[in-house]
Order: structure tokens, then sequence, then C-alpha cells
């Protein structure tokens, strides 16, 4: 429990719950408990603050006090943080845009929150909102609009509770349309459910909407009497518009009855509750009432000065009806260019998400095709390098021998062709070994042709080993090897056949488990003595390695002449 001083407050949140729902039934009660709760403000939280501060904005608006009323609201709005609040002083304060006039700003916030209506949620919140929405596009004379949220206020109504509201706003509707009667059943039902609800406020201004009908269907007798019924309800709540029109409604009624005098009295009465000269439909009528009686009265001068007024007032009402009409259809041209900005944006938006789509797919394609050219680049590489692998393959063929990968007969001799045409023109010399191995066949015959392949391998491996990169080395056929030492003397050559000799006959192979051990016999001629024609050179290295056949094999006879020989 809070207190202050004589005050105490057991549950402040429900207390200005219930504060809030006295406020068009039972207004004198409303004051008093929201003095209460200001006394006790210090100790309220923050939100039962902004509700206080949200009930305050109500009770300026309701005495009148735009400008306060409209301060409080903004005030909720941007800073209590309670959307549900928020959304209830953004509907009063579209009622306070009708009261002042200011229907542009009126209807663009009706449209907002139009928006917004799915979102709240919170009942008393959505039934703020639907009401003064019905009410404000009733003032435009949009009775389809104002009905449609009439009928959408009494569906968000909870069952068991009142009608009240929806069925008075339909009825406005339906009245400002020109549907109902005095006589319609609808004025009937909305005063029941308003009377059975304790909404005195509402109450009267059904009845004084039906009074405004009786008049207009002459039945100014029955319109007095009403009045008179409503009169102490009216004086008790004391909303000022409803004094207003009342007296006014009471002024025609007199007039229609010729009591002008009375006529006269209440016409005034009216006039001098207005502040200002604002226009505004009762006064129009209060005017035209005053001028007729004083006319009646003969008093013209009187007659035409409220006749200016009347005309004044009936230039001002009309201005503002155009006003209220205008400014509705100019917020609605705003949503509707509001709504094509953003269909056109969102095209816009769909166009360049299209354009980035299209140019992520013409990215996507140039990929695909550098790939493609990639893959092609790579397929036509790896088919250049096949290609070069065969050529060279093939050439390897055409030039080497298949088994011990040294020259090939015919390369041989036409590489040791070319070799010794360079060497004649420089004067250079070289030398030409003829090998052939020793009983050769007995290896194949002994250990198999297997054998004797391995054998003549290992033999090319012996000789290269001790050749210079530049030295010829082939196959002449069979076991018989050719070696063409460039640039080298006699002596020398017979010196390196010496060694290649010893390291055929000192390093057996090894073939499965068994030592094949082999000899080589080595003719040697070269150009120094038979010239740089091949075929000389061969013939007399032939001729040697015959020579060191016949005298014993493992051996090197040198050419030494024609007819002569030099072994090793
Ligand atoms: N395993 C093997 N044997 C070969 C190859 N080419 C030739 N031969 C064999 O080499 C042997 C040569 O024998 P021969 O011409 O009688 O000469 P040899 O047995 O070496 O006797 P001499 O030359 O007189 O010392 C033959 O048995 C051929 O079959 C070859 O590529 N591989």
């Amino acid at each position: 429990m809070i207190g202050h001083a004589d005050t105490a407050i057991s549950d402040p949140t429900s207390y200005i719950q219930q504060t809030e729902e006295l406020r068009t039934k039972n207004h004198p009660l409303f004051l008093t408990r929201l003095e209460e709760i200001h006394k006790v403000s210090s100790t309220l939280t923050e939100q039962q603050r902004w509700q206080l501060h949200y009930l305050d904005a109500w009770e300026a608006l309701f005495e009148g006090d735009v400008a306060k009323s409209r301060q409080y609201f903004e005030e909720v709005i941007s800073k209590s943080g309670d959307p549900n609040l928020s959304a209830k002083a953004s509907a009063l304060l579209l009622t306070s845009y009708g009261m002042t006039r200011e229907y542009e700003k009126a209807f663009v916030l009706a449209n907002e929150l139009t928006s917004q209506l799915p979102g709240i949620t919170d009942v008393p919140a959505r039934l703020q909102v639907l009401t003064n929405l019905s009410q404000t596009f009733n003032l435009a004379g949009q009775t389809d609009l104002a009905l449609k949220y009439a009928q959408m206020m009494a569906e968000a109504t909870p069952p068991g509770a009142s009608l009240c509201y929806p069925m008075t706003d339909r009825v406005f509707a339906l009245s400002n349309a020109g549907k109902i009667g005095s006589d319609s059943p609808d004025f009937r039902q909305a005063v029941d459910a308003c009377t059975s609800a304790g909404q005195p406020i509402i109450t009267n201004s059904l009845w004084l909407d039906q009074g405004e009908h009786l008049l207009k269907e002459d039945k100014a007798a029955e319109d007095l009497v009403l009045l008179n019924r409503i009169q102490a309800s009216l004086e008790r709540n004391h909303f000022q518009s409803h004094m207003l029109s009342a007296l006014v409604q009471r002024a025609r009624a007199y007039e229609r009855l010729g009591q002008d005098e009375k006529a006269r009295k209440a016409a005034l009465a009216a006039i001098s509750l207005q502040e200002g000269d604002s226009p505004n439909e009762w006064l129009r009528y209060a005017y035209l009432v005053l001028y007729h009686v004083t006319k009646k009265q003969g008093d013209t001068s009187a007659a035409l000065g409220y006749y200016e007024r009347y005309v004044t007032q009936t230039q001002g009402y009309l201005n503002d009806v155009s006003a209220r009409t205008l400014a509705f259809q100019l917020a609605k041209q705003q949503v509707l260019a509001k709504k094509l900005e953003t269909e056109e944006l969102s095209k816009q938006n769909a166009i360049l998400k299209l354009q980035q789509q299209l140019d992520a797919k013409a990215v996507e394609t140039g990929r695909l095709y550098i790939v493609l050219l990639l893959i092609g680049l790579t397929g036509i590489v790896l088919w250049l390098l096949r290609l070069k692998h065969s050529q060279l393959r093939f050439k390897r063929m055409a030039t080497r021998d298949g088994l011990t990968g040294i020259l090939n007969h015919q390369h041989f001799i036409n590489e040791s062709e070319r070799q010794l045409r360079h060497l004649e023109r420089k004067s250079g010399q070289a030398s030409l070994l003829w090998m052939d191995l020793d009983h050769f066949k007995q290896i194949n015959d002994t250990h198999g042709h297997a054998a004797g392949d391995a054998v003549l391998r290992h033999i090319v491996k012996v000789c290269n080993g001790h050749l210079r990169p530049g030295d010829l080395f082939g196959r002449l056929g069979g076991e018989e090897f050719g070696i063409l030492l460039l640039e080298c003397e006699r002596d020398h050559a017979i010196a390196i056949a010496d060694r290649i000799r010893l390291a055929i006959e000192g390093d057996p192979l090894e073939h499965e488990g068994m030592m094949l051990k082999v000899s080589a016999s080595v003719g040697v001629a070269s150009t120094c003595n038979a010239g740089h024609a091949l075929q000389r050179l061969c013939r007399r290295a032939d001729a040697a390695l015959y020579r060191a056949k016949r005298d014993g094999r493992n051996r090197v006879i040198a050419d030494a002449g024609e007819g002569t020989s030099v072994f090793a």
C-alpha cells in the first residue's frame, strides 16, 4: 500500500485503470480520483506515471485545452516506451487534430494508425484506436470507412463487455450518411447499451443526434421533450460541446414552434458559451435563429448584423467541410503516392536484384568459360605433351636400341658421319672402337636369353662409366658395339678401350644368384691413320677386332695403318 497524507491506494495500476474507465461514465469521480493519484505520484513506477500523464492529457482534451493535451500525448508517444499506451495517445491525438481542424495531419495520422492496427493487440488500446478512426473518418464524410471501423470495434470487444462505443460509432456513421431517422431502432439499441454501461456522456451524444433528426423531420415539440429529459444529465456532466449543441437545438426547436423569445435566449446562451468565433455548425444555426427572430420582431439592423455573422459562419462551415474532405483526399493521395513510391522502389529493387542476378550469372558464365577454356587449354597442353612424348618415343625408337637405350646401328652411323665431317672441317681427331663380347652365345645357351639381355644392358652401363657426354655409343647388332671417341687421339683411345675391356672383365653381373662373367674384344681405328671417312674407319676397326678375336679374345688391338696393328 502506498499513501500520501489522507490518500491511500493499495494497487496503483488497477486504480489508474479503474479511474480511466470512469472518464465518460462518471466524470466528476474521475477528476477526484485523478487528483488522488497525483498526490501519490512520487511513489508511482515510471510506467504508472506515464499512465497518469495519459489521463491528464485526456482530461485536457476533454476540457478543450488542446495545446496541453497534444503536448502530453506526444510525450507519451515518444517517451513512455509503452506501445499500447502510445497507440491510445495517438488515437486521441487524432481526435485533437480534428478539433483544431488540422484535418490533413489527422488523416495522415489516421492512415498511420490504420497500418499499425494489425500490431495493436492490447484490447483497450485496439478499441480506443478503432473508435477514434471511426469518428475521424465520419468527420471526413467517409461513412463507409467509419462503419467499417465501428464493425471492427464490435468484433474486437470481448464477450460480455459493453458494445456502447461500437454501437454509437455505427449510429453516427449511419446518421451522417442519412441512412437512419429519429425512429430508427439503432438509436434505441445504442442508448440502451450505453445506459446499461453507465456512459451518460455517450448516451447524451446519441440523444442529441436523435434530436437533430427530430428537427429535420419537423418534430420540434418531440425534440424539446427530449432536450428537457436529458437537461439534468447534460448539466451534470457539463461537456461543453453537448451544452452548446443542446442550446442551439433548443433554440431551433423554439423557433420552429414560434416561441421566438425562448429561441432568442437559447441562441444567445449558446453564443455566450462559445469562446471565439471560429466556424461551427451550431453557431451558424444560432445566428440563423437570431436573424429570423429579430427580423420577425422588425429589428432590421440587428437582423442584418446576425445575418452577416450567419453568412460568415456558413462560409466558414462550408470551408471547414470542404477542408475536411480535401484533407482526407490529400492524405489519401499522399498515402497512394507513398504506396506507388514504395511499389516503384520495390520494382526498382526487383530490377536491381535481377540485374545483380544477371551479373552473377554473367560472372558465373564467365567463370564457366574460363574453366572450360582452362580445361580446353589443359587438354591441348596434355595432348601436346603426349604428342611430344610420342614423338620423343618414336624418335627414341627410331634412334635408340630398344634393349640397351644407346644409339641403334643406323643412328650411330649417321651421327658418327656428321661428327666426323665436323671434326674434319676443324682438323679434329676421333677414334672408333669396335667391340664384340666374347663367346656370348654361351651365356645365352647356358643361362637363357634373358640373362644374355641383362648382360648386354650391364655391359652398356659399364662402358658408359668410361665415356664422355659427347662420345657416341651405339649397338651395331647382337653383342657388337661401336664407340666413337671425339677429340680423342689414337693412344688415348687405346687406353680407354683397354680400361673398358678391364672393367667388363672385372665387373661380372650377378643375375639370379649367378655371377655372369664376360670379356670383350676391341678393335680401335683412329682418324690419324684412317682419315675421317667412316666407312674406312669401320673397316679398319673391324679388321682390328677380327685380329683381337683371332689372337685369343679379351684384348684390344689398334689399327696402326694399312696392315698393321697395335695390341693393348
Ligand atoms: N641375349 C641376347 N643374345 C643375342 C642378342 N643378339 C645376339 N645375340 C646372341 O649373341 C650370340 C652371338 O654369337 P656368336 O656370333 O656366335 O659370337 P660369340 O658367341 O660371342 O662368339 P665370339 O664372338 O666368336 O666370341 C648369338 O647366340 C646371338 O643369338 C640379343 O639381343 N640378346
